[in-house]
């Protein structure tokens, strides 16, 4: 069942915006005068090959590392000027899993609660969903990839942000748990949630808004 709107920015609105990007990493340009933007309702997908620029292009647009040029606007206000309301709003899940290795399934998820202020829950029937029913208390260094994977997940269940960006949030996970994880993208961006990510599969569900951007590998 799809949840009410929870989101302040209404269905269309520009939530994210870069204009004129650059950015260079080791004397090579990846990208420059890139325009990307996502509204609310849309996912927006980066591809290209791998070295391309994509998980740069994340981090830039996630506010944890610098374009060369350009600018960058959340909500229509320069990103400086109101990044404390953007982290906020933002969920950004990394290549790097983000879990504790040494905490278990059920420790990562109350720490991620407490760290954004959100109750506690039934994490147990979380974790069911999530297909870690009777992991629930092993620490995570002894999960399989695909596990850890889904644990790393496991915030975008309840995490109340708008904006996702995630960084090929699909490896190492099974087809079902891709498929599970696309449908929970529909419900998001039916609710006015907007998603930027990078993946080099093909999506299988037909969301109402998406767009792909391709970035050319440049020598
Ligand atoms: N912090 C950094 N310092 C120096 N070079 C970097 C840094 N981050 C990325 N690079 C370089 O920038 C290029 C693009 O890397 P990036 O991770 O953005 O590519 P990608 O498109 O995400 O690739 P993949 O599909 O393999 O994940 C690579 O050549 C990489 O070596």
């Amino acid at each position: 069942m799809i949840k009410p709107q929870m989101f302040a920015v209404s269905a269309g609105q520009i939530i994210l915006q870069g204009t004129a990007l650059s950015c260079i990493r080791q004397d090579r340009v990846l990208f420059e005068q890139l325009d990307v933007s996502v509204r609310s309702g849309e996912l927006l997908q980066i591809a290209g090959k791998n070295g391309a620029g994509k998980s740069s292009l994340l981090r830039i647009l996630a506010g944890l590392a610098q374009a060369d040029d350009g600018s960058l606007y959340y909500l229509q206000q320069p990103i400086a000027r109101v990044y404390a309301d953007y982290a906020a709003n933002l969920c950004y899940i990394g290549h790097h899993s983000g879990i504790h290795e040494q905490l278990t399934a059920l420790e990562n998820i109350s720490f991620w609660r407490a760290a954004s202020g959100i109750a506690p829950a039934d994490d147990f029937a979380l974790l069911a969903t999530l297909g870690l029913a009777g992991l629930e208390d092993v620490p995570c260094r002894m999960l399989s990839a695909g596990q850890q994977r889904r644990v790393s997940l496991a915030r975008l269940w309840f995490t109340n942000c708008q904006l996702w960006i995630l960084d090929e949030p699909f490896t190492a996970l099974d087809q079902a748990a891709i498929a599970m994880l696309q449908q929970h993208f529909f419900a998001h961006l039916q609710q006015g949630g907007a998603i930027i990510l990078t993946t080099h599969q093909s999506l299988s569900v037909a969301f109402v808004h998406q767009s792909k951007l391709e970035l050319a590998y440049r020598w």
